[in-house]
């Protein structure tokens, strides 16, 4: 019997990149959220002055929507906006992990990480991955993931992540495609409540192709597969990414699956920058986070817009609402 009681457990927020605006956004979005319990997992140091009382706390039980509370992590250093400190990396990094330990152990309702900056982490810690998506991917048990990109108007897949345009042909195979499928299909049921999801598949070629003419992928695998699982999953296509993300293309899905990740990031972001919010779907537990980056050059201004990450914790808080009330 599905449950009626709320979840009441905190949302776990990561410090991301302290010299970049994430900091910022969260201490504004503290101030402007009074109705979800989360806390930080990082430095206090880094999140004073943004206008937001901070509290410490020892432990997830002691958060709530009074004021910032920090658990402390150790991120040594002050924050210089805008020049990220290699002596920050490793603690940026296990503030994620931390973070996934709480959520996999059901400390908290779901994690929402602020911005990292990649190539920060990789000269400071040599990160070895390109993304928190593949981290967390990694920290799960090396479970399949999917990143979504999602706000009001649009949901995004990109079906290759964070990989060079000229290894996406080669590297986006079958397989995978069908898991991007199965685990879109599957997180638009449990996280989005549709019942039966429409998911649009972009082609990899201009034209998707245009009958081979203009890449062979779409006729060689990629319509036979997405005819294969059209009963199942709901799958149509591949269409010509160009003319899919217009109002009255999106109309017709829940969402796109697209082949790589600017073909997939560049309509969301146009249409919607402020309001996206990044999912990931196929983890053990809940995670979000703003679809925007470190932001260096307004980092430290105070001019930076909080909107992404009110919407990515909302996103996270009514996403486990919605898993307790079925569970
Ligand atoms: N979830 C994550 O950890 C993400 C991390 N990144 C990383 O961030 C770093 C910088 O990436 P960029 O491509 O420069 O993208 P970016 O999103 O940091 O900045 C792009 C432009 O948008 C502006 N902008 C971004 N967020 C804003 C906000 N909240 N309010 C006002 N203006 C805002 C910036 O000032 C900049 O002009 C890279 O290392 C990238 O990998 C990028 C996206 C997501
Ligand atoms: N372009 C999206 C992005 O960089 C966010 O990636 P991730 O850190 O959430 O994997």
């Amino acid at each position: 019997m599905p449950s009626s009681r709320a979840d009441t457990r905190p949302l776990a927020i990561t410090c991301g990149e302290p010299s970049g605006i994430g900091p910022e956004v969260i201490a504004k979005a503290r101030t402007e959220i009074s109705d979800v319990p989360f806390f930080v997992i990082g430095n206090p140091d880094h999140f004073a002055g943004f206008g937001a009382l901070m509290r410490l706390i020892n432990d997830p039980s002691e958060a709530g929507n009074d004021a910032l509370c920090i658990l402390p992590h150790d991120v040594p250093g002050p924050a210089r906006p805008g020049w990220p400190d290699r002596q920050q990396a490793a603690g940026v990094i296990s503030a994620i992990a931390r973070a996934v330990d709480l959520a996999l152990g059901g400390r908290v309702s779901g994690v929402v990480t602020a911005p990292i900056h990649k190539k920060a982490l990789k000269d400071g810690a040599d990160f070895p991955h390109p993304g928190h998506t593949e981290y967390l991917a990694a920290l799960a048990g090396n479970v399949d993931v999917v990143m979504m990109l999602a706000c009001p108007a649009l949901r995004v897949v990109p079906a290759t992540i964070h990989i060079a345009l000229d290894r996406v042909s080669t590297e986006l195979t079958p397989d995978v495609l069908e898991t991007v499928l199965r685990v879109t299909h599957a997180g638009l049921r449990r996280d989005f409540g549709i019942a039966a999801p429409r998911i649009a598949v972009a082609g990899l070629n201009p034209h998707a192709g245009e009958g081979g003419t203009m890449g062979r992928q779409e006729v060689e695998w990629i319509a036979d597969l997405v005819a294969r699982l059209a009963p199942e999953l709901g799958c149509f296509g591949p269409l010509p990414a160009d003319t899919m993300f217009h109002a009255g293309a999106r109309a017709g899905y829940d969402a796109a699956v697209a082949m790589y990740h600017d073909q997939a990031l560049i309509p969301i972001k146009t249409i919607d920058f402020a309001g996206g919010v990044n999912v990931t779907l196929g983890l053990p537990f809940i995670r979000t986070s703003p679809d925007h980056g470190t932001a260096f050059d307004i980092a430290g201004r105070g001019v930076a817009d909080p909107t992404s990450i009110i919407a990515a914790i909302r996103m996270a808080w009514d996403m486990g609402q919605l898993r307790n009330a079925l569970a």
